[in-house]
């Protein structure tokens, strides 16, 4: 009986798999981030050269995060990770301010992407506890984010050492996943 229901509540509710690319430029906190949702551990990280997988299982809907490191001279390999991509999640560092054009730069040549035209965007404005940390609604007006028509999309504020933030996101995912 209880392997029955537990059937019939699969074929009722199906697990819905997602490909997730996490992008942003180097140092935001990305592979911080993946670690952080997949272990809840803060990780001592260096600058990835090349990538990070790992699934993520979050009320029953499994993300497979692609994590890619984002120094300049390796950000060419991107266009690598972006078939079949369901959700863009982007991560920038609030607390600089100074290479906020180029984070606006990298994100709006992602999306003209044609192999990223589908996919939602998520933007962890992360390092929130930063003293100086720009907030989630001013970033989302620096890097025009209410003018994007074309894609649905949803910012929210991070700190990848304490968690605060990332189930919002992921929520949200779940959510257009769902819808
Ligand atoms: N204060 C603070 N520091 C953070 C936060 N998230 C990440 N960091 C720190 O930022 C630094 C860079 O984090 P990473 O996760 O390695 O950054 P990354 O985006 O993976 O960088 P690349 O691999 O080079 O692309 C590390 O020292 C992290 O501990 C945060 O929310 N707050
Ligand atoms: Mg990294």
């Amino acid at each position: 009986m209880g392997v029955f229901v537990s059937k019939m509540m699969g074929y009722m509710f199906p697990n819905i798999e997602c490909r997730t690319l996490m992008l942003g430029l180097d140092g935001a906190g990305k592979t911080t981030i993946l670690y952080k949702l997949k272990l809840n551990e803060t990780v001592n990280t260096i600058p990835t050269i090349g990538f990070n997988v790992e699934t993520v299982t979050f009320q029953k809907v499994t993300l497979t995060v692609w994590d890619v490191g984002g120094q300049k001279r390796i950000r060419a390999l991107w266009k690598y990770y972006f078939p079949n991509t369901t959700t863009l999640v982007f991560v920038v560092d609030s607390s600089d301010r100074e290479r906020i054009p180029e984070v606006k730069e990298e994100l709006y040549s992602l999306l003209e992407e044609p192999e990223l035209a589908q996919a939602h965007l998520l933007v962890f404005a992360n390092k929130q506890d930063m003293p100086n940390a720009i907030t989630p609604n001013e970033l989302s007006n620096k890097l025009d984010l209410p003018a994007i028509k074309n894609r649905q999309w949803f910012i929210c504020g991070t700190n990848a050492h304490t968690g605060q933030g990332l189930y919002e996101g992921l929520m949200w995912v779940k959510d257009e996943m769902k819808s």
